[in-house]
């Protein structure tokens, strides 16, 4: 594939973050609001932000089906934080009627650090990202608190009062972290998506 070109969900959320991340890993990236623009896209970013809003605006603006659909269909995905829980199968702590896009066989709990921390940083080892380890920055973030058979567990956190929670997983061609890696300018993480896209 030449440069492939990644779509950012930009309803809502830490959308111009992603697209600079996705620039500097080597991905054409373009926003989505329109079922016609995520038409055109190899890949698809969810951002961090808010789920429940981006929830109800991606059914407002008829791109929750098709969403659906093009993930169903194998379109590579990557969601952070709110983008996690719009990726997971079933959500808890959701608000009223909550849906998601899914596509990942995992139980997301949001708001799950939110009791102890509201927001924090922490190094994390990412199976299949090298070198350094990750600054991984939670802000309100979820937890994945379980996950199916088909599903890669690429990082941990150790909580100090808590037993270890999942933050990083992947399912075939999804992907999502319950933290914001287009916020620490290490594109590692994206990079790690761009090839993850290109494969497909
Ligand atoms: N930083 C974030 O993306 C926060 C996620 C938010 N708490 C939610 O449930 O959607």
């Amino acid at each position: 594939m030449p440069t492939p070109v990644i779509g950012v969900l930009a309803l809502q959320g830490d959308v111009r973050e992603h697209v600079r991340a996705l620039e500097s890993a080597g991905a054409e990236a373009v926003t989505v609001r329109r079922p016609e623009e995520l038409a055109r896209v190899d890949g698809l970013v969810l951002p961090g932000g808010e789920s429940t809003t981006m929830w109800k605006l991606a059914a407002a603006f008829d791109l929750l089906e098709p969403m659906r659909e093009r993930v169903r269909a194998g379109l590579p995905a990557y969601g952070s934080c709110a983008g996690m829980v719009m990726l997971a199968d079933k959500i808890l702590d959701g608000v009223d009627g909550q849906e998601t896009v899914g596509g990942i066989d995992m139980v997301v709990r949001r708001n799950a650090f939110g009791r102890q921390v509201a927001s924090f940083e922490a190094d994390l080892e990412i199976r299949g990202v090298s070198g350094e380890p990750f600054r991984g920055v939670f802000i309100r973030a979820p937890w994945v608190e379980s996950v199916g058979a088909g599903v890669e567990v690429l990082a941990q956190i150790h909580h100090p009062e808590d037993a270890s929670r999942i933050v990083a997983v992947r399912q075939g061609n999804l992907l999502a972290t319950s933290f914001h890696p287009e916020l620490t300018g290490d594109d590692r993480v994206h990079r790690y998506f761009v090839e993850l896209v290109r494969a497909a």
